[in-house]
């Protein structure tokens, strides 16, 4: 058995990133960038009245002007001002030749074909928008590594981009194992147990961004174990296996893996929930194998697999270290809690105003607490006792 400390930083060393692929804009929210992309062109393109208004030269602001023509966003004829001359304008359309200044129209009076600037405040350029405001060619206009979020797609679809070089999103295979597992609905026969894992891992999976997930189930013998987990293999980036991964007679994961000539990395941490967990390699793809009972599921999910499948599509910052994962804070634990020494506990808790509270229904089996938890308290492998008033690590649950 390893401390989960080592178990972070396994699966860290030997989890690789996905190759880069060219998406569309449209299909590229949620990816990281691979490249830096550079301006191919000045944006605006052109000087921009940014108020609906009067195009003017400035210096002419003391006359009394004549309103010549009409620009409007989009409209194709250009104008050159002459002295004495205004064009009527409206916000995003080009502005006039020899104008350098827009004035709101808020702030003129026209009356018989004159118009007169009442704008004391006014000054050279205003109201307008120049060329290259935004991004001028062959700047730098967003660097590798940063998100696609909703405002970086729209920035690059304002910049005239349509597609972007991107980390690949891993696929994943959920593996369900288990005999006595029954689809929700369905009537129980004795000792079955609603199937909920692949319920839980598909949305935890869809919240972490992955969409290309195929399910797999398969009963407690080592070549149907084999056998799927081989299909799974050839079919996605990363395989997760839930249950028989324990010592029972019927725990096949381990010895499955190892015939489909997966790599272990480690079985087992000193941990609870999850003591059992096994992560593998087999090339670039990773397995693992979560301990079947849902709560630790979930809870190695949160902890380990969600950091390395965020490595892989670079969730976490493409040239840096950090582990990703679940948002790690302080917080001061409200009631006393006592354990044992040995194993880090992940205990299901409540998180408010800088308090925290365990939660009832620690054990594995249960997901009660899990559903009302908004963050996981790590307790560390040695300590025993944790008075009310400790400050200890907590890791926020996604909402
Ligand atoms: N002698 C020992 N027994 C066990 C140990 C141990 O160290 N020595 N570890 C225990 C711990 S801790 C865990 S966690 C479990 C993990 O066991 P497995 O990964 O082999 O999981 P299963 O035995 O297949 O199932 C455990 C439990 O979870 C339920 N389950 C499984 N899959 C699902 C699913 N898809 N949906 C809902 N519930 C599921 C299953 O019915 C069992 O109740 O091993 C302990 N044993
Ligand atoms: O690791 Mo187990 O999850 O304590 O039941």
């Amino acid at each position: 058995m390893i401390a989960v400390s080592k178990a972070r930083l396994l699966i860290q060393e030997n989890i690789k990133m996905m190759p880069v692929q060219v998406v569309s804009l449209a299909e590229a929210a949620g990816y990281t960038l691979a490249m830096d992309i550079y301006a191919k062109m000045d944006i605006p393109a052109f000087e921009q009245s940014s108020m609906d208004g009067y195009a003017i030269r400035y210096e002419d602001r003391n006359l009394n002007l004549i309103p010549v023509g009409e620009m409007q966003a989009g409209g194709q004829t250009q104008y050159s001002l002459l002295p004495g001359q205004a064009i009527r304008i409206f916000t995003g359309a080009p502005l006039p030749e020899n104008a350098d200044t827009v004035v709101m129209q808020e702030k003129v009076e026209l009356a018989d074909g004159i118009l007169k600037i009442l704008d004391k405040q006014l000054i050279s350029g205003m109201n307008v928008r120049p060329k290259g405001a935004e991004t001028k060619t062959g700047e730098l206009a967003i660097q590798k590594g940063c998100r696609l979020t909703p405002a970086a797609i729209g920035f690059l679809a304002g910049i005239g981009e349509t597609e972007v070089p991107v980390y690949g999103i891993p696929s994943v295979g959920v593996v369900i194992t288990g005999k006595e597992l029954l689809q929700p609905g369905k009537e129980l026969a004795f000792g079955q147990v609603y199937e909920s894992n692949s319920y839980a891992l598909t949305a935890a999976l869809r919240q972490a961004q992955i969409t290309k997930i195929k399910l797999y189930t398969a009963d407690d013998q080592l070549d149907e174990v084999r056998l799927v987990m081989e299909q799974a293999l050839q079919n996605n980036d990363v395989v997760l296996l839930t249950g028989g991964v324990s010592v029972g007679d019927y725990d096949f994961v381990v010895k499955a893996a190892e015939l489909n000539k997966v790599t272990q990395v480690f079985h087992k941490i000193k941990q609870k929930p999850g003591k059992p967990l096994y992560f593998g390699l087999k090339g670039q793809q990773a397995v693992f194998g979560l301990p079947g009972n849902p709560s630790s599921v979930l809870s190695c999910f949160y902890q380990y697999v969600l950091p390395a499948l965020q490595k892989m599509y670079a969730h976490v910052g493409v040239e840096k270290t950090q582990p990703g994962g679940l948002q790690i804070r302080e917080a001061v634990l409200t009631h006393e809690y006592k354990k044992a020494a040995g194993l880090t506990h992940f205990l299901k808790a409540y998180f408010e105003n800088g308090n925290v509270t365990p939660l009832n229904a620690q054990e594995s089996f249960r997901m009660s607490s899990f559903a009302q938890a908004n963050c996981m308290i790590e307790l560390a492998e040695e300590e025993t006792g944790f008075p009310a008033g400790t400050k200890v690590k907590i890791h926020i649950l996604p909402e």
